[in-house]
This record gives structure tokens, sequence and C-alpha cells, in this order.
């Protein structure tokens, strides 16, 4: 054969050629690395050498760890030395492996094999190396027939054990039998080593591969069943545990049986064996054999059949593999930790929100990155920021996509709140109801007689009650007549009115329009009536001067049927009372009519209630702190409840009626002055008394958290551009407009062409309309009524278009009315067209006009905010009026021509071909931008 390289003889080992290298220098030939040349007298003192080894490599085969102990405990000439016990029959140790009788049973069939076995092992005979020897050995062990085999095991084992210790002097004839037929798998991989090494000296290798072929699938066949042989491998070993497990899953391959079948059958070549053995074992098995161990775990693999059975015990002997070394007592204590693990996952795959949760706290709890979530969104057609607020369902679907599941643990604040009858649970009997007063707001246009009205009515009741008494201003107050009240809020004029309403109280039961008898209708009128309807208040008309001598009620009433206010007596339903506040004329009969209105309305409360009531108006005081003037509306408010309104809490420390006496309690619709609050709440937000200052607490905190979020989440109210999708997911049925206009005509025309745009998807609502600029009360209307403010030709004051800002209300302005139609009947069908939108620069105030001979009218003004370009468009406002539009024709300062002029500087601006500048308009500078709108 001559010369073999050292990684050839590896390859043929199915060793690694490190691994084989390391042999070599152990068996004392020196070579310098994989490609170093062994000489045949190398090769002789390595199979000599070698020969030992083998019995290790079988035990390799089984598995890692095994493998490994195997080689240790096995010496060649013990293993002789057993066989040897063996065949003399010395059964003799009992067995504590009791459980390898479980095994035999498999391995009957076995006995099968076993028939073949005999042929492979003169095969083996012939071409193995001499130690194969014992052939004869075999033929007894295709004869045992399986019962005997039971008894075998153990007498494998104890021969195994004695192995160890000293040479048995008993044979087992049983355990061969057992052993060969296993050792098919088992043996080859010792054969491995050996047969190798035959090879090279002096074994015909060709036919050495053949007999394998012949085998394996004998080998396959028997395996499982051999299995249980392995069983008795273990007991070499004397490590009971194996076999229990194995034997009875017919765990073949790996057994012990290598040393017995090695020896029996060198012929073996363990060569194909790989192949299998990766199949069954799939990485692992892969990973660990990378260093050599190929081969050995060839055999294994060969046991593919008994894979299930394998598996079991695989789970265990993996285990510790997986740690990275094999620790097979630690098994069971890493999978009681898994167990652990699982169950904290579980835990953590829910995500508790309030409502909602930002996009990046949601990837931050499902420990993703924020920018896959957002673009899993833009893939749903959401284009979101990191600090966009997902609503519950929104989030629950995410979240299921990334196996989470999302609970919402919303702090229920309308338990909390809940009015529970302090005196009773449950449902409010109608017996518990008791008549409330009404609670009356004032109205009308300016100079009408509002407070004079409201002071006639109060000063009449005060002198009437108590002598000397001074009436407290607490923002509401409330009169008797007859032993009958009536609340009366004294903040007169709708803007208070609408303004409470746009933060969704409703304190006014009924509205008192004043109407100045020698006056008539006007603007005001109007917005107040519009107010009053949206709110659904009813109205009580009150024609106020009628003790001036052009006083005309009766045109009075004939412009207010316009707006369907028919007198009663005319056949109406409203009531009208004629009063003069400045003479204290017919004062009781408004407050009569005001009572019938009330009787009609049918106001009940439940006094035996905790207290709810709105805050009128607040402030905070130097002395007493915040000071809130409440109308009760629910049940009753004591000294010491504990209370919540808006973002603050507290306890009722003291309460003032709207006389200045010191009062216990409140019932329902009576106006008292409360201190106790930690903060200076918002007119119109409510106030509830709770069951204790800790859930006053915890709600407000909890509003807090929430007014953070809405910041966030800030969303406008209905605009044009979101119109159509709005319409389209069925949140908008209908399209409330506020017009406004500089003459009625245009106002009138508007309000018809927009009226017929009313589709069946969406009706066109027209709230209000008025002549004028553009006012906050405008703005609070379309605030509360969620609508649309169109301006033509007027411009919004700067505190309606700063309150629009905040409220987000959607003001459009136009010069035509085309314009306006066609830009709502867009809106309205999805076709609104991305727009040029306004982008204001700076306003300037004529404070002096120059006339220029040739030239024409100079305004010196003063640029009041903002700057005022030369290029920039420009547009003239006269009481918020536009007047004329166009460029400026000059910008100067001093004598000299400026491209621009900032805020706190004068100037002189000429308009182009307009020449009518008066004191005290308004230049306004401006220029267009593109305005995206996501239709
Ligand atoms: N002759 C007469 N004058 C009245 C009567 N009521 C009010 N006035 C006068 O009308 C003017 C306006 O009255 P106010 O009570 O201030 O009217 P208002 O509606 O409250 O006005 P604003 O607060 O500006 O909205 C005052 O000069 C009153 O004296 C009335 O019944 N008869």
């Amino acid at each position: 054969m001559g010369k073999t390289r050292v990684f050839e003889l590896a390859k043929q080992m199915g060793l690694e050629s490190k691994e084989l290298l390391e042999k070599l220098e152990a068996a004392g030939i020196s070579v310098a690395n994989h490609m170093s040349v062994l000489e045949e007298g190398d090769l002789k003192k390595f199979e000599a050498a070698n020969a030992p080894v083998v019995a290790q490599i079988e035990e390799e085969r089984v598995k890692p760890g095994i493998i490994r102990r195997r080689r240790r405990e096995v010496p060649v000439e013990s293993v002789e030395e057993t066989e040897a016990v063996a065949e003399s029959g010395a059964v003799a140790q009992p067995k504590s492996e009791t459980p390898a009788a479980p095994a035999e049973p498999q391995e009957t069939p076995a006995s099968q094999p076993s028939e073949k076995a005999p042929e492979e092992t003169p095969s083996a005979a012939k071409i193995a190396a001499p130690e194969a020897a014992p052939p004869a050995e075999p033929e007894p062990v295709p004869v045992t027939p399986p019962a005997e085999e039971k008894e075998a095991p153990a007498e494998k084992i104890v021969a195994e054990d004695k192995e160890v210790s000293a040479p048995p002097v008993a044979a087992k004839p049983a355990a061969r039998p057992e052993r060969r037929e296993e050792k098919p798998t088992p043996g080859r991989a010792k054969v491995l080593g050996r047969v190798d090494l035959s090879r090279l000296s002096s074994g015909p290798p060709a036919r050495s591969e053949e007999p394998q072929r012949r085998e394996r699938p004998a080998a396959r066949r028997e395996a499982p069943p051999g299995r249980p042989a392995g069983a008795g491998r273990p007991a070499p070993t004397g490590r009971p545990a194996p076999n229990g497990r194995p034997a009875p899953e017919g765990r073949p391959a790996p057994a012990g049986r290598p040393a017995t079948a090695g020896r029996g059958r060198p012929s073996f070549t363990p060569a194909p064996a790989p192949d299998e053995v990766f199949t069954p074992k799939e990485v692992r098995g892969g990973k660990k054999n990378k260093k050599g161990r190929g081969g050995y775990d060839a055999p294994g693999g060969e046991v593919a059949d008994g894979r299930p059975g394998r598996k079991g015990r695989n789970l265990e002997v993996f285990e510790p593999d997986r740690s990275g070394r094999m620790r097979r007592p630690k098994k069971g204590a890493k999978q009681a930790k898994k167990t652990e693990v699982t169950i904290s996952k579980a835990i953590k795959r829910v995500i508790r929100i309030t409502d909602s949760i930002t996009v990046g706290e949601l990837a931050k709890r499902m420990g993703i990155k924020a920018n896959e979530l957002i673009r899993e969104l833009m893939q749903q057609g959401s284009m979101v920021t990191i600090n966009h607020p997902l609503d519950f369902d929104t989030a629950a679907l995410l979240a299921s996509e990334y196996n989470y599941e999302v609970e919402n643990v919303a702090f229920d604040e309308a338990t909390i709140l809940e009015e529970v009858p302090v005196i009773k649970e449950g449902e409010e009997a109608p017996e518990d109801l008791r008549p409330r007063p009404p609670v009356v707001t004032v109205m009308g246009h300016v100079d009408h007689g509002k407070t004079s009205l409201l002071d006639a009515i109060r000063a009449a009741n005060v002198t009437a009650g108590e002598a000397g008494g001074i009436t407290q201003h607490i923002g509401a107050y409330y009169v008797e007549l007859e032993g009958r009240k009536i609340t009366f809020l004294d903040t007169p004029g709708h803007e208070a009115f609408t303004a409470m309403r746009a933060r969704g109280a409703k304190a006014t039961d009924i509205v008192i329009l004043v109407v100045a008898a020698d006056d008539g209708v006007m603007p005001q009128t109007r917005e107040a009536i519009n107010h009053a309807k949206a709110a659904d208040v009813p109205i009580v008309v009150a024609i106020n001067k009628i003790d001036k001598p052009d006083s005309n009620p009766e045109r009075v009433k004939q412009e207010l049927t316009e707006f369907g206010l028919v007198p009663e007596d005319w056949g109406g339903e409203t009531i009208f009372a004629e009063v003069s506040a400045k003479q204290h004329i017919n004062i009781d009969q408004l407050l009569e009519m005001v009572l019938l209105q009330a009787e009609v309305l049918e106001l009940k409360a439940n006094p035996g209630k905790r207290g709810r009531g709105i805050i009128v108006e607040a402030r905070l005081d130097k002395g007493r702190g915040p000071v809130a003037t409440v109308l009760v509306q629910e049940g009753t408010l004591h000294i010491g409840d504990p209370i919540v309104s808006g973002v603050h809490f507290g306890r009722v420390r003291s309460m003032v009626d709207d006389r200045g006496n010191r009062v216990d309690e409140a019932g329902p619709s009576m106006p008292v002055e409360v201190t106790g609050l930690s903060g200076v709440p918002d007119a119109g937000d409510l106030l509830y008394a709770v069951e204790d200052e800790k859930k006053a607490k915890d709600v407000a905190q909890h509003r807090q958290q929430k007014l953070r979020e809405a910041e966030l989440a800030k969303t406008s109210k209905i605009s044009l551009d979101q119109l159509f999708a709005k319409i389209q997911e069925g949140d908008v049925k209908e399209l409330k407009v506020v017009i406004k206009g500089d003459v009625q005509g245009s106002v009138e025309a508007v309000k018809d062409a927009l009226v017929k745009l009313s589709t069946d998807a969406c009706r066109l609502v027209v709230i209000h309309t008025g002549v004028g600029g553009i006012i906050e009360s405008d703005i609070n209307l379309a605030s509360a009524s969620d609508a649309v403010v169109l301006g033509f030709n007027v411009r919004p004051e700067p505190k309606a278009a700063q309150l629009a800002e905040s409220e987000g209300v959607d003001i459009r302005l136009y010069n035509i009315i085309y314009d306006a139609v066609a830009d709502i009947k867009n809106a309205m069908e999805g076709l609104l067209a991305p727009t040029l939108k306004e982008k204001d620069l700076g306003r300037a105030e004529v404070r002096e006009t120059f006339s220029v001979p040739k030239v024409g009218i100079i305004a010196g003004c003063y640029v009041l905010d903002g700057k005022i370009l030369r290029n920039a468009k420009a547009r003239l406002v006269r009481d918020s009026v536009v007047v004329w539009e166009g460029k400026l024709s000059s910008l100067r300062r001093f004598k000299d021509d400026v491209r621009e002029v900032a805020a706190g500087y004068e100037c002189g601006i000429s308009l182009e071909n307009f020449n009518d500048l008066k004191v005290g308009d308004i230049i306004e500078a401006y220029e267009m931008e593109a305005f995206k709108t996501l239709l």
C-alpha cells in the first residue's frame, strides 16, 4: 500500500485530520501535519495502539457525551475479556438494570437480523482486522431465542461492569447475540477506525464497503430493535439511566455494541453511515460531528429508524449540549427554566393601554423599532409619526400582528363620577325628583338693555328681600317670585353662553331675548336667536324700552316672526313680555312668563345625590385661593365634599351664595361660590363631588394625562379638506356653515346657493349668517356646532383668528360667491383640489393720509405686527370688511423706497389704483403658499 498521508487516513477513519493527528501523537507517531506521510510501520504501530481505542470510538457514535466516557473505560483487552465472560455464560451478576428487561422484547425482532448477522460476521472477519477473530462467537448469537435475550441484557450489563473492574470469568452467550444485532450500528463506528487501518495495512478495501451496504439496510431494520441492546450497552458504563430510557425506545445505534460488534465484524466499514447519521440528528449532531465525529454519528444515523425513540432521549441529552457541554443532571432544571420564561413572556405579550397609545410607545412595549411600526401603518394607508396616538382598536389590530394583545385599562372616570344617589343606590325613582328653578340667560343686541334688565330684576328682588342687602357678584344669582325661584346667569350676551356650550356644557334652561322696542331686530339679535336655537334652548322675548315714545312692540313681534318666534296671541308658541328695565315696568310679569315656560319644561332634579355643577366663572383670589362660582345642577353640594373639576381637585372648604351668606349646602340650580379647589377651573367645566379625595385626585390626574395626549392628537374640527373623507366614513351627515359677508345681499345669495348643494349623503345647514367681520362669537358658535365659517369680503378679527386657530375651526375666505359654492361642492364630492393658502405677513394701520400730486394718496402707516413687504399682496380692511385688494404701488421709509418694513416702524404706503384710504384702515400684507390637502 505504500505511503498514506494523514488526511487520507483520517478520511478513511471518518475522522478529522486534526483528531487523527492527536491520536497519532498519542500513539507515539510523530507527524508534522495532515499532509505528512505515514509509513507502513507507523500505520501498524498506530493500528496496534488504536486497537483499544476502537472501543472508545464505538461509544462515541452513540452520542457525543456518552462517547467520550466510553473511550477511556473500555480498553481492548477488557472488551475481549468481557466477551469471553459473556461467552462463558458468566451471567452471574445480578443487574440493577431491570429496566433492560423491557428493552429485550424489542430486541426480539433483532433476532431476525441475527440471521443476517452470521453472514456479516464472516465477511467482517474476512475483511476486517485480525481482531475480528472471534467471529466464531457471533454464530451462537443468532441462535439465541428472544426469550433468552431478555436475560441477556442484564447479563451484559453485569459483564460490562466487570470489564471495568475485573476480568469476568463467566461468558454470556445470550448477551452476545444482542450485541451482534445491535452491533451492526455501533460496530460500524468502531470498525471505522479499524477498517481503515486494516485497509491501509492489508485489508481489501473494496470489499469492506460492499458488506456495509448490504448490512446497512439490515442494520436499519435491526437498529430499532437493536436498541434494546443499546440498553445493554449502558450497562457496561454502569449507567442505568440510559438503559432504562432508550432501551424501550429501541435506541439502537449508539449502544455500546461497538465493542463487541466492532470486534465481531470489523468488516463494517462505517463510511457510509455518516450520511444517515446526519439526517436524524439534524443540526445538533452535525455540529458536534464537525470535529471528526461525523463518522461516529453515522451509526446513530443509521438508527434513523429509531429516531422517534431517540427523541425522548435526545431531549434530555441534548439540552445539555445546547448549554455548551453535556450535563445530563441539569436537563431537568433547564426545562423548568424554559417553562418559566414562556409564562413570563405570555404575560408580557399583553399590553395595557389607556384608551390610546403613541406609535413610539407601542413599538417600545412590543420590543420592535418604531420605524417598523410606522412602516406597517404606512402600508395600511396611515401616515403617522412616532408621536401619533393610536386608538385602542388600531393598537389592538397592530399588536395582534406581532402576537401581542392589547388590553384597555382605561381609567373608568365615568364610574367614579357616576352620580350615585347618596340616599339609595340604583335608578332614580321619580319620587326622588324635585322641581328645580330654571336657569336663565339674558341675550340681545348691544344697548338693548340686557344689563339694565338684569339689574332691574335683581334690584327688585333684593329690595324686596333683605333690606340693605347687597348682592354680591358671583356670576349668577337667583330671585324669588312668590316663593318660586329663578336663577339668572349674570353674564349677558351670547358669547359667554356659547363659549360655555362650546365646552360641552349646557347651563341654561331658558333664554330671555331682549329686543329694544324702538330699535327692533338687529344683527346681534339674530345671532342670539341662532345661538339659542343651536343649543335647543327655548326663548322668552322681552321687548324692552316700552316706556320710550318711539317704541313699537308690534314691529318687533313682526320682525321676530321671520325667525320663527311667533307670539302666542298670534297663534305661535313664543312667550313675549313687554317691559321697561329702566322704569321697572312688567318685570314681575316677565318673571311670571319665565316660570310659565319653566313649568312647560318640567325641570326636575334629585337633591339626594352627590352634587354636580357647572363652573360659571372662576378666578384666583389672593386671600382665598381659587374661587369658582358653581351652578349646582344635580344633587346637593356640601361643605367638605371631595370635589373634582377639570384637572383640579380638592374639598369644598367654603360656600357663599349670591347674597354673601355662608351656606353649608347648595341644591339644584343654586349658584354658590366655592373655595377649596387646587387650581382655577375654566368656565363651563363640570364640578363633581366624589366619594373621597383620592378618587378626586385620580380623576384629576387622569384628565391631565388625557389632556397631554389630546395636545398630541390635537385634531381640528370639521374642515372642508376632510369633509369628503368624513362623509365617506359616515362621520358627517350634515355640513354646518356660518356665513359672514360684507353686505346682506351677498350673504343671502351664498346661503341660497349653498343650501341647494345638499345631497342625500350630506345635508348643508347654514346655522348662522351675518354682516360684518368674523368675530369670536362666530368662531365659538362654529366650534360648538362643528361648523365651518365662510367669509365674503370680510376678515376675521385678530382675536377671532386666534380662537379659530386654537379651536381648530376652519375659516374660508372668498371674494367671489362662485368660488365659495364651488369649493363646498368640490369638498362634498371629494374633489377639493389642493389650493393655495394665504399666509399672513403683517398688518399696518393707517395713521394719516397725504395727498401727493401725480401720485395720489399716500398713507402714513404704523406696522402693527409681522412685516410689510413691497412685493407682497395686500388688502385694505375697514371695520373688518375688505375694501380693496391688490398690490402696493410703493413702500417707503422716509423718502427711501424699501423692500420691507418690520413691526413697530412707520412707513408710507400707496396702493395700486386705489386712493380711498382712511385713517384707521388696516393694510394686510400676505402671500399665497401651496396648501396641501390629503384628499
Ligand atoms: N328708556 C329706557 N332706556 C333703557 C331701558 N333699558 C335700558 N335702557 C338704556 O339703554 C342703554 C343701554 O342699556 P344696557 O343695559 O347697558 O344695555 P346692554 O344691552 O346691557 O348693553 P351692552 O352691555 O353694551 O350690551 C342704557 O343707557 C340704559 O339706560 C328702558 O327700559 N327704557
